[in-house]
């Protein structure tokens, strides 16, 4: 099978502003890439041209097998149930449907919500609701994952234990995934590559060797560069 993702000169205009300006960039099969850059650097509008949102576009940019994409606000729909939002993408003939709920029901199940099959989205928390959202992009066993800052909206200790979900996820059905956050920390916890985008391209790269689950001190001296990337120094943050 192909690699999932395989960028080429790709340069996104609106208007006669350039926002991706001939960028490079390969995902290989099951691995999970860390996507930071300052804000209005072109994050979303890369995800959104993978995700196939957006093709008015030059270059290349080839994306092989099923792409899942979660944004930062988990998009439900209020008047269906929480299982039916969790099987609503998904490419239906009446033999598969009949399985649907049975699909959906396992998917909660992974995300620690199989007793709020029933729910209606409103009734959720802001994390719940979140992981309805990741069951409804995994059930669909995508060979590419798109996350466009899904924890940007939760609380910190919320926030954590989704990093410990998203990794145990990603384990599990081993799609590529391409992560796009503002944290750096949570880039370091859970990627085996780092790119930072700028000016429109990539303008580097960290790959993350160590072993998981990861602690916070594993990647001082990475944290340190990827922070200089952005134009952060540690003594701005003291
Ligand atoms: N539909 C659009 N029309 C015009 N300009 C747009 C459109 N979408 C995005 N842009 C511009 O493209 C630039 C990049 O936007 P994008 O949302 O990709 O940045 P980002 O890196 O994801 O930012 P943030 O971190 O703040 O979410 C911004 O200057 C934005 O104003």
């Amino acid at each position: 099978m192909a690699r999932p993702v395989t960028v080429s000169g790709l340069t996104k205009r609106f208007g006669d502003r350039t926002v991706l300006n001939g960028l490079e960039l390969t995902i290989e099969r099951g691995e999970f890439v860390a996507l930071l850059g300052r804000s209005g650097s072109g994050k979303s509008t890369l995800l959104r041209v993978l995700a196939g949102l957006d093709d008015d576009i030059e270059g290349t940019a080839e994306v092989e097998g099923t792409v899942s994409v979660a944004f930062q606000q988990p998009r439900l729909l209020p008047w269906r149930r929480v299982w039916r939002n969790v099987v609503l993408g998904l490419r239906r003939d009446g033999a598969s449907r009949a399985n649907d709920r049975a699909l959906a029901e396992r998917a909660l199940g992974e995300v620690r919500l199989a007793d709020h099959a029933d729910d209606w989205p409103l009734t959720l928390s802001g994390g719940e609701a979140q992981r309805v959202s990741l069951a409804r992009a995994l059930v669909r066993e995508p060979d590419l994952l798109l996350l466009d800052e899904p924890f940007g909206a939760l609380d910190a200790l919320t926030r954590i234990a989704m990093h410990g979900l998203v990794e145990d996820l990603w384990r599990r059905h081993e799609p590529a995934v391409l992560l796009v956050t503002h944290d750096v920390d949570e880039a370091l916890l859970l990627a085996d590559r780092i790119l930072v985008l700028g000016e429109g391209r990539i303008v580097s790269e960290h790959v993350l060797g160590l072993p998981r689950p990861r602690a916070l001190t594993d990647h001082v001296e990475v944290r340190a560069r990827v922070l200089e990337d952005l134009g952060v120094t540690e003594s701005a943050l003291a």
